[in-house]
């Protein structure tokens, strides 16, 4: 059951979970305006008042920013020892679903296709640890029983989808995770079946092509405001990119991997947050980060929604690592031969493995699908 109320606010539905908490509809009864509400889920101590003027603090930032595609942060606080966020409301669809293909057999739904998810305490703060449900959530199943393209771009992607369920490492396969990259992850029995190939043709309609260049180039405009901010948003994904019914888009989370842990990524018991997939190399080996993670983050991203799998694909998150780390990703056209050959080229030359071999800035990517 939702919590009726939020500090000010009336809660009036529950939108949806994600790694770090819940999102409600709500009311903010001091102006009537409806806002997007986001608890974040603490399985520990709640906030003490010392911790709650951090947060404050750590907000006071994402307040001051202003852009089409950064979702506005409104306010945060503390209800009940939980920190809270109220942002915009967006009426519209996570990236991922906007590019939905919606067709049965791109995948076999597996059902163990879940990690567990942990956030512990973070370097500096006073916060307390936080810990997810372990439930499974099945949002990659639609209602008509289908599987969607979302399936696999946040999701291990191939047969490997039920080997990483239960790889021993505190983390979930979509949303702000927390990895102990220290920790060994034994290898799952395989899955009973393989899936099927995605059908391609689907993927290079046009119409979703251009859906996907022009949602790429406004999250391009996106990174280079808040990169022009001296800002990362650590946690760049499908997920974390909305479409409203206008098609702009927004990016969502910003700054929670920043509350969640230090400026390396790392939290005080020396884990990773981020999300796996999306990773730079950079930030797998806890180096200091600047917005050319991000632009990596942006080219897995782009990679996945192009081909359907992602550009490294592996049977534990370690194995994961170790070829983010050494080796090189498929060609995106031998995957898919009628994609785009020059949005693969953007992709292929964001997700090198040296910041310095990437593009710079979000503005030279903008440049570059512009092209
Ligand atoms: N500002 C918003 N306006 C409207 N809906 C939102 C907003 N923020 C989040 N949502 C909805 O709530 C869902 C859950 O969001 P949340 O950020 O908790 O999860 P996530 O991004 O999927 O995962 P994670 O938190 O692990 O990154 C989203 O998928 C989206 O549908």
């Amino acid at each position: 059951m939702p919590p009726k109320a939020i500090g000010p606010y009336r809660v009036l539905e529950t939108l949806g979970s994600g790694g770090a908490g819940t999102v409600y509809r709500a009311l903010d009864r001091r102006s009537n305006d409806e806002v997007a509400l986001k608890l974040l889920s603490t399985g520990g101590p709640s906030l003490d008042d010392r911790a709650a003027r951090r947060l404050a603090r750590e907000f006071e930032t994402l307040a001051d920013l202003a852009h089409p595609n950064v979702v506005k942060v409104f306010e945060a606080g503390v209800h009940a020892g939980q920190p809270y966020l109220a942002m915009e409301l967006i009426e519209g669809l996570t990236l991922r679903h906007y590019l939905d293909v919606s067709f049965n057999d791109l995948h076999t739904p597996t059902p163990s296709s879940r990690f567990p998810l942990t956030i512990r305490r973070t370097a500096d703060d006073d916060f307390g640890s936080v810990d997810s449900p372990d439930e499974e959530e099945d949002d990659e199943v639609e209602d008509d029983g289908t599987f969607g393209l979302n399936a696999f771009a946040e999701e291990a992607p191939s047969e490997d989808l039920a080997s990483f369920h239960g790889a021993g490492d505190d983390s979930d396969s979509d949303g702000m995770r927390v990895v102990d990259p220290r920790r060994a992850a034994p290898r799952a029995p395989p899955p009973a079946s393989r899936p099927a190939t995605p059908k391609l043709a689907d993927l290079n309609r046009p119409e979703r092509m251009g859906k996907l260049k022009d949602a790429m180039l406004q999250v391009c405009e996106a990174l280079a405001y808040i990169h022009g901010h001296g800002l990362v948003h650590r946690d760049l994904k499908p997920s974390n990119i909305m479409v409203d019914d206008d098609r702009q888009v927004r990016l969502m989370d910003f700054g929670l991997a920043k509350f969640l842990a230090d400026d390396a990524g790392i939290t005080a018991d020396g884990k990773l947050v981020g999300t796996y997939r999306y990773m730079a190399p950079e930030q797998i080996l806890g180096e200091p980060l600047d917005g050319r993670s991000d632009l990596y983050s942006l080219g897995v991203i782009l990679y996945e929604l192009m081909s359907g799998r992602p550009p490294f694909d592996a049977k534990t998150p370690h194995e994961l690592w170790r070829q983010v780390l050494e080796t090189e990703p498929p060609p995106l056209l031998a995957l898919n031969l009628h994609g785009d050959p020059q949005l693969a080229r953007v992709a292929h030359r964001l997700i090198r493995k040296e910041p310095d071999d990437r593009f710079q800035t979000a503005e030279e990517v903008y440049e570059a699908l512009s092209e």
